[in-house]
């Protein structure tokens, strides 16, 4: 009967046949994460549609790794959890294990661990880079821009971030004045950081206050800035629509390109600056860039093209400037919330400088626990959220929760290493919430997880900590840090609202306004 009712009924006969096939085509998802327990969603968080519309119930978004971190694997009572879109999206393991992301990333280049290309398009719209590249290519980057990361270029760091310090005071007017409220400190560190990596990996003499260009066009910083916050936008909008009269757009548009050429420019600029010097020469006088456009003219098996060096140098820009950024702001906002933190941090620079007043860069190495800082604040807001590979063959993983095994994934399959989970793991850092710097007492450099694991872990640690503890150590000599209530607001609601609110802010994570008092310690 069932059979006679179906071939009188052919669009009967078409959905149940699309049902069948669409509940096979889930089953078989489900079978590719061995049925792991997880979310169940529409689209995948790593898809366009799935990060371009709004963290809810049934589509996790870019927002889930903040907003459901608590409760995502269960109350971290799983090491590893699945998402099988039900729409669309690749089925994908998220793990909040710092044991699994250990195991996975210190072998990876033994057990040929991908980045997966799709994800790194935004990167590749500027060529191959060190952060996109997988294998030889990889190996090749690596190669020629680690040994750019000397003492030399530490030095560099730490004086230029003195300067940039003093540019501020003077520009913003503080150096008169004992007090100063800012809506805003995200947006100092933004500039802070720029100008920092500008003079230090490219030899590029910015200043604090950015002069408006003389031809209309878009000033470095500012382009530079448009395009970190509009790169989803450039992958799904297509080129026709940047003729229309739409100002966002073209605005848009014109920052995209006017980074283009910028960066074209510096390379013209520094390769006719270069003389017939070796590498290691220049280096010692030069920096990142420097080894970047000497590799120009090298042959193929270490030399670069032109799209890779504009890749690596757009990379590189991107990953030293908004990660150190985001954490920064993150630090002063904690710090200016918890008193007692801050408290302990000014006494270790009391006791460091004595009767100097100026700090020094062994000063600054010397500072464990405002490290301490920087590292917890890390911690809690990773600047660089998820690290996702795809594996080229089976690897095996010791799980703990929800009980002891050892568990096969599977060749082809894509494991997300998730920074946020693990970090606030409990099982790992006791009481996740809170603002606790001791806990990085004694812990060595490698450890410190928040940089990634194995042989592509930052190549920046270094030049990152050195910037951002001679800024806070500034800051906290001169000057005692509250926070900037709204009317009616306790401390506990500014935190919540504050601190409470992370997410993807361009191409790093972290918090976005943080709302700051500067009071300074011995009035002018
Ligand atoms: C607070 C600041 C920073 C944080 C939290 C951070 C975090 C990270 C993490 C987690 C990775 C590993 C990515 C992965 O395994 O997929 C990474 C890689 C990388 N970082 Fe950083 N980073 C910071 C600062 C910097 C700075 C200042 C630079 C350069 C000046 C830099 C350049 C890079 C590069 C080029 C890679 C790719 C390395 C490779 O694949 O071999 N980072 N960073």
């Amino acid at each position: 009967m069932v059979l006679d009712l179906l071939s009188h009924n052919p669009l009967l006969t078409a959905t149940v046949l699309f049902v069948a096939l669409y509940l096979q085509w889930y089953r078989n998802r489900l079978k590719s994460v061995d049925h792991l327990p997880g979310l169940r969603v529409a689209f995948s968080p790593l898809s366009l549609p799935g990060a371009l519309l709004p963290t809810s119930s049934w589509n996790p978004g870019l927002g889930w790794y903040w907003q459901w971190r608590t409760t995502a694997y269960m109350n971290h009572e799983n090491d590893i959890i699945s998402i099988v879109p039900f729409v669309f999206g690749k089925p994908l393991y998220y793990t909040c294990s710092s044991k699994v992301a250990q195991h996975l990333l210190s072998n990876e280049t033994k057990v040929n661990l991908e980045k997966p290309k799709l994800l790194s398009r935004v990167f590749l719209l500027w060529g191959e880079s060190l952060i996109s590249a997988n294998g030889n290519l990889w190996k090749k980057f690596r190669r020629l821009l680690a040994p750019a990361f000397t003492p030399q270029t530490f030095s560099l760091v730490f004086r230029e971030s003195v300067a940039i310090y003093r540019e501020m005071l003077a520009e913003q007017g503080w150096d008169r004045e004992n007090e100063a409220a800012i809506d805003d400190v995200g947006q100092l560190a933004l500039r802070m950081t720029l100008v920092v990596l500008a003079r230090c990996g490219f030899g590029v003499p910015l200043s604090w206050s950015e002069e408006a260009t003389t031809d209309g066009s878009i000033p470095f910083g500012e382009s530079l800035n448009v395009v970190c916050h509009t790169h989803i936008e450039r992958l799904v909008i297509p080129n026709w629509a940047y003729k229309l009269p739409i100002q966002r757009l073209q605005h848009m548009d014109k920052a995209w390109k006017a980074l283009g050429v910028y960066m074209r420019e510096l390379i013209a600029a520094r390769r006719s600056a270069i003389d017939s010097t070796s590498i290691e020469a220049q280096t010692e006088k030069g920096d990142l860039f420097t080894r970047l456009i000497e590799a120009l003219d090298e042959d193929a098996r270490i030399g670069l093209e032109e799209s890779e060096v504009i890749g690596n140098t757009f990379a590189l820009m991107f990953a030293g400037h908004e990660t150190t950024a985001r954490t920064l702001t993150a630090t002063l906002g904690y710090l200016a919330l918890y008193q007692d933190e801050q408290a302990k941090a000014y006494s270790e620079i009391v006791q460091l400088l004595g009767s100097r007043t100026e700090l020094t860069l062994e000063d600054v190495t010397k500072m464990d626990f405002i490290h301490g800082c920087f590292h917890e604040a890390l911690r809690l807001h990773p600047a660089g959220p998820m690290l996702p590979r795809d594996l080229t063959k089976d690897v095996y993983v010791e799980l703990q929760h929800p009980y002891p095994r050892t568990m096969c994934l599977p060749k082809g399959s894509r494991v997300i290493i998730d920074m946020i989970g693990i970090h606030h793991n409990p099982h790992t850092f006791p009481e996740p919430e809170r603002f606790k710097p001791s806990r990085w007492e004694g812990v060595p450099e490698h450890e410190v997880t928040m940089f990634g694991w194995g042989p592509r872990a930052c190549i920046g640690r270094k030049f990152a900590t050195t910037e951002a503890v001679t800024v806070l150590a500034l800051f906290l000599r001169d000057w005692m840090l509250e926070v900037a209530l709204e009317p009616g607001e306790t401390i506990q609601t500014y935190q919540e609202r504050v601190m409470g609110q992370s997410r993807l802010l361009g191409l790093a994570f972290g918090v976005e306004t943080v709302p700051i008092k500067f009071c300074r310690r011995h009035p002018l």
